[in-house]
């Protein structure tokens, strides 16, 4: 095994989820990269790839419309352009720390784009589907334009159990910005946006066996 060389940046996460069961990093992926990002997300948006968001396996559109309203493209390992490429490598060098420093077992991975249209939400929730505990951190990173005002809402609100009562941090989605919380343990939601929202969103996973 190679030597394990202090990274300031993931051990800033590590002592965030530890501390909290969250972490908010402005840096983890380079300005010029979040921009390609967004622009792949953009493209394939324009060429009618995105599909409208699912829960579970709830088929009702009704239902799903009055929870979650976004649009997803998922992403393929396997088929990336070059700044998916340059993502899943930089996420896969975090994981390997992860796995190295804190024996996290995660061996899988999954990945969407997402874009929320002006007048849509998701609603309160856990990452975590009852009959699959495999999702054990969840991770977004947002690829918005340069300035998110407040106006535009869409914040995600995390809701933090603390002290038998509950504490709500709401996080803007600022260009760059991740945010990397426990899947099974963190309830929260994104509330209604005044302006399309963009995100590559995801979740990583331990192999462990989804129960159906
Ligand atoms: O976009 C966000 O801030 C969170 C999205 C989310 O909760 C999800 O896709 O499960
Ligand atoms: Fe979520």
């Amino acid at each position: 095994m190679d030597e394990l060389q202090l990274n300031p940046l993931y051990e800033k996460v590590i002592t965030d989820l530890l501390e909290k069961q969250y972490s908010v990093v402005e840096n983890f992926f380079p300005v010029e990269e979040v921009l390609e990002l967004r622009q792949s997300l953009l493209s394939k948006y324009d060429d009618d790839q995105f599909k409208k968001s699912a829960i579970g396996n709830w088929s009702n559109e009704q239902v799903m419309k009055a929870v979650r309203g976004d649009f997803i493209f998922w992403l393929d390992e396997s088929k990336c352009n070059s700044a998916e490429t340059k993502f899943f490598a930089r996420l896969n060098h975090f994981i390997d720390y992860l796995n190295r420093t804190c024996f996290m077992g995660i061996t899988e991975q999954e990945f969407h784009y997402a874009l929320y249209p002006e007048g849509t939400f998701y609603k309160r929730h856990l990452d975590t589907f009852q009959n699959d505990s495999r999702r054990k951190l969840s991770v977004v990173c947002y690829l918005n334009e340069e300035d998110w005002l407040p106006e535009y809402g869409g914040e995600l609100a995390v809701y933090i159990p603390e002290n038998g009562r509950e504490r709500t941090e709401n996080i803007y989605p600022v260009q760059g910005r991740m945010v990397i919380f426990e899947s099974s343990v963190l309830e929260h939601e994104v509330k209604p946006v005044k302006q399309e929202r963009l995100s590559i969103t995801g979740w990583l996973k331990t192999r462990g066996e989804a129960i159906f």
